[in-house]
């Protein structure tokens, strides 16, 4: 798919600026995007809509998707011979001519909507038949999706074969958790306020959850999922970065390498996990799935408790939870703090202080504080400093993940994108606990499809020191 000759009018982020910069994302050259996996489920669901909603977004009057599609051109090919490759070249070529884009300064981008098996042989086609040059600012890059590896053995081999082609400034991994709004958020709340500063250590926070919650199985997807489970497939990542942006230290700047070196000191801090802090478990009827096994041992659920050794987060509890087939959708985080000392309200009955951000569904964030009862009584009751993006930000269209990420590819940030030592990193933590289930040797609890996952995680939790607030009762504000 490509786009080029001043079509394309699209928003530059300059992640921090609080002016968007209007970019013709042409002008340094024809921008050529090639999905590479065009018919799958992860380009229906996620790649195309957001290109489309990125497309709409630069061109005034292009609501119709029949102009959209006009720019698309489809290759049919295998991904291990050259044939194909060579064809898609000669398609790309003939565009960035016809758009009479000076030779050197093609911007060409390849997002592998592919199985990671096929990664190493489709970077290598690329880099045999699809290159361009680059002495005018032209670009070659390729965006590789999660999984990334089954393990740090695997995934370091994978980091190798595509390391051996491609720099790292040309792979950008993506993690489209990363790109939500409330992810985001999370350096500006922590490093752009005092209020947060002094509080933001294991001196007042008790214990931290990262959680996320389906309300739906796998969905026909049992044969990618039976492979991975749900610590492959969101945790070991998506909660995993969160943890990250939650924990790490403040970067030197802004910059993506300052920012993913923070990263990676956390990542590498992480303790190994005990067993006695790991609740799997495994949704009843997951079994039912024509692609899954009789007797699969692969989790559905999971939560795990991570301990950082450094000097911010000794003794904190991280709680990652992930589940799919729950009783509700949410992924949210929540910070409880410490009591109070010497408490002369008795507030402790009621609940802790709690700062949550809520990533979705409808972003928000809240702070649960006790305040005294309305009235004449001198009593004190559980409430909320809230902030719910509907009604602060009514009528802003907050981005999709996918869109955010795609657009800093273009613009070659990748802040927002995982680092190979950061992904080593990651794998170091899981694959031990990974490897003892993939052997059995550590089963999941079956639980009932539209609860809240095994009991055994909510006593993990309390056993971690997390306090549930009683009685409190949100009161959703009218618009
Ligand atoms: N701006 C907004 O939209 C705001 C919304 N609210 C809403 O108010 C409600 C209460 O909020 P809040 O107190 O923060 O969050 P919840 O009551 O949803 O959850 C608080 C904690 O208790 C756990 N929990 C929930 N149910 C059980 C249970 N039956 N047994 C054991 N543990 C349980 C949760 O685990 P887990 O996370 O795993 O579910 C979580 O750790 C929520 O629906 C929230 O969305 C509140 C403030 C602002
Ligand atoms: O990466 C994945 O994420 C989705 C959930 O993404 P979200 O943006 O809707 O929260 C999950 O359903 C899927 O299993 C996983 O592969």
């Amino acid at each position: 798919m490509g786009s080029g000759g001043g079509q394309w009018i699209v928003e530059k982020r300059s992640s921090f600026r609080s002016e968007p910069l209007e970019v013709n994302v042409s002008e340094t050259g024809c921008l050529s995007i090639v999905v590479l996996g065009a018919s799958g489920d992860l380009a229906k669901k996620k790649t195309f809509p957001a290109l489309f909603n990125l497309y709409r977004q630069g061109s005034v009057k292009a609501e119709d998707v029949s102009e959209f599609l006009q720019l698309m051109k489809y290759t049919s090919g295998s991904y291990d011979t050259e044939e194909g490759f060579r064809l898609l070249d000669k398609q790309i070529s003939e565009h960035e001519e016809a758009k009479s884009s000076a030779d050197g300064s093609c911007r060409r981008l390849f997002y592998l909507a592919l199985p990671p098996s096929v990664y190493p042989v489709v970077c290598k086609m690329i880099k045999l038949c699809c290159m361009n040059k680059s002495d005018l600012g032209g670009w070659t890059r390729i965006v590789v999706e999660k999984p990334f590896g089954k393990d740090l053995e695997s995934a370091e081999k994978l980091s190798s074969q595509i390391g051996e082609l491609f720099g790292e400034h040309q792979i950008y991994r993506i993690d489209h958790y990363l790109g939500k709004e409330m992810v985001q958020n999370l350096l500006v709340l922590r490093f752009a306020n005092r209020l947060f500063v002094p509080l933001w250590n294991r001196d007042n926070i008790d214990n931290v959850q990262i959680v996320f919650r389906e309300d739906f199985g796998i969905e026909g997807r049992g044969g990618y999922f039976d492979e991975y489970g749900i610590i492959r497939d969101i945790v070991q990542n998506h909660l995993l970065q969160v943890l990250c942006l939650v924990a790490m230290e403040k970067p030197v700047s802004l910059d993506s390498e300052h920012i993913r070196d923070e990263k990676v000191k956390v990542l590498q801090s992480v303790e190994p996990i005990k067993d006695e802090e790991v609740v799997l478990g495994q949704y009843h009827g997951y079994r039912d799935d024509s692609k899954v096994p009789d007797h699969s041992n692969t989790p559905t659920f999971a939560s795990i408790i991570l301990r950082i050794h450094n000097e911010r987060w000794e003794g904190v509890p991280f709680i990652l939870k992930a589940g799919k087939a729950l009783s509700s959708k949410k992924a949210d985080i929540r910070v409880q703090f410490k009591d109070v000392p010497g408490d002369i309200f008795n507030c402790e009955k009621q609940g802790r202080n709690e700062f949550v951000m809520r990533l979705q569904p409808s972003e928000a964030m809240y702070m649960k504080l006790a305040v005294k009862q309305p009235g004449l009584e001198m009593s004190t009751v559980q409430s909320e400093l809230d902030l719910s993006y509907k009604q602060r930000y009514h009528g802003v269209t907050i981005p999709d993940a996918y869109e955010r990420l795609l657009l800093d590819t273009i613009h070659g940030d990748q802040q927002h994108f995982v680092r190979r030592d950061e992904l080593k990193a990651a794998w170091d933590i899981f694959t031990p606990l990974l490897h003892r289930i993939d052997i059995g040797e550590l089963k999941p609890i079956s639980y009932q499809q539209g609860s809240r996952g095994p009991a055994e995680a909510d006593e993990l939790l309390l056993r971690a020191g997390y306090i549930r607030t009683h009685g409190y009762r949100w009161i959703p504000p009218a618009l």
